[in-house]
This record gives C-alpha cells, sequence and structure tokens, in this order.
C-alpha cells in the first residue's frame, strides 16, 4: 500500500509558528482536501510534502514514490506554447511527448489556444495546460495547490473526472482550494488549518 504519512509535523515559515504539530496520515485511494483561512498554511504544507521547503516528520512509503506537483503559479514558459511547454515537461521529465495534443485535447483547450503563446491565454485556458501534465505520465501522489482557481464549471468538472480516475485506481491526492471540490469524488477527507491546532 502506498502511503503519506504526516507525524508531529510543525507547519512554519521562517521563525514563525503557523501550525505546532500536524498528524496525519493519506493512503492509496485517499484524497485529503485542506482548508484554512488565507495565510494559514496551506501552500507552506504543500511545498513541504512536495520536498520544496525542509521538513521533519514527513514520510512517503515507498520513500521514492513518484509524484505530480502543480503549484498555483502553473510553470508554464509564456513565450511558449501549450504544446511546446508540455513537450518540453517531457523532454526533461523523460516522458514520451506523444500524449502532449491527446493531454490537451482531454482538458478541452481549444486548437487554437494550444499553439499559442501561453501569455496570450486567459487564466482558465493556462490552467487547463498546467493541469495537462497529470495525464501525461501515471504517479501516485498528486500535490495540488488551489488547481480550481481560474477553471470555469466545465474545467472543474474536467479535472473532477481525473480526481476521481485517480483515486478508485489507488492513487493518492492531497490539494487546497478555498471552493467546494466537484461532486461525486470517492473517499474524500477534509482538514482546515487552523492557528494553535493540535
Ligand atoms: N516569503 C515569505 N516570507 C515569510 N513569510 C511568508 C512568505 N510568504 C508567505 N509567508 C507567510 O506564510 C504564511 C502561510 O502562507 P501560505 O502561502 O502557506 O498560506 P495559504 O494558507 O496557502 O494562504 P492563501 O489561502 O492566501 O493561499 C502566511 O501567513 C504568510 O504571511
Amino acid at each position: 500500500m502506498t502511503r503519506l504519512l504526516i507525524q508531529a509535523l510543525c507547519i512554519r515559515r521562517g521563525d514563525r509558528v503557523l501550525v505546532p504539530t500536524l498528524d496525519l496520515a493519506v493512503t492509496s485511494g485517499e484524497l485529503l482536501h485542506v482548508r484554512g483561512a488565507n495565510g494559514s498554511g496551506k501552500t507552506t504544507l504543500l511545498e513541504m510534502l512536495a520536498g520544496l521547503r525542509p521538513a521533519e516528520g514527513i514520510r512517503r512509503e515507498p520513500e521514492d514514490m513518484p509524484l505530480h506537483w502543480i503549484g498555483h503559479r502553473n510553470a508554464l514558459a509564456s513565450h511558449l506554447s501549450p504544446i511546446e511547454n508540455l513537450q518540453f515537461w517531457c523532454g526533461v521529465n523523460g516522458v514520451d511527448a506523444a500524449g502532449v495534443v491527446p493531454a490537451l485535447e482531454r482538458m478541452r483547450l481549444p486548437p487554437a489556444a494550444r499553439r499559442r503563446p501561453v501569455r496570450m491565454l486567459s487564466a482558465g485556458q493556462k490552467r487547463r495546460s498546467a493541469l495537462a501534465r497529470l495525464l501525461l505520465v501515471q504517479r501516485p501522489l498528486w500535490l495540488l495547490d488551489e488547481p480550481l482557481d481560474g477553471l470555469d464549471r466545465d474545467g472543474i468538472a474536467i479535472l473532477g473526472e481525473l480526481l476521481s480516475a485517480h483515486v478508485r485506481a489507488g492513487g493518492l491526492v492531497v490539494m487546497t482550494s478555498h471552493q467546494a471540490l466537484p461532486a461525486n469524488l470517492p473517499s474524500v477527507r477534509e482538514i482546515e488549518l487552523a492557528r494553535g491546532m493540535m
């Protein structure tokens, strides 16, 4: 079984403690929805889970569990088109780029938008392009920071289908959102970060 274990994790930024201690486990087939007020530490927690910030008390089983990280900045080069961005991502990650156009089709990004520089796209079109990475290669752990941001109802429904399929196939998801999650997602758990929580 794949697991993400969080034991006595202190969420801090610099010398400011946001959450003194957090314990939880996310197992295969579960989606953890992290909620909380602005500034409560959701992004910081996700960055710790991704290994972008030093943290003690996080264990992945297996240790080398591959993950997808989609931060709220999308990580798209603005002068490249979505197709070029994803082809570049495939090259860096050793992934077959044949899946790029089908992934953008699945995200229902219009054909013209797939070939336009990212700086000329809307926020939702950028988001769909970034999320298309989830389809390029299977990885068990998905860490998604505000993935619903910028998406319209159709985009939210597509992401809901991807999340659902991933969780049903035994994947793990940890995601933040201020919005309600798409309906009918299986195995959703919620935690709310709050100052001083134990
Ligand atoms: N570069 C920084 N240096 C120091 N503190 C920071 C820095 N960036 C953010 N913080 C602080 O860290 C705390 C947690 O920020 P974080 O981005 O994790 O919150 P969040 O819950 O994701 O917020 P939001 O809902 O607004 O996205 C905030 O109180 C913020 O003021």
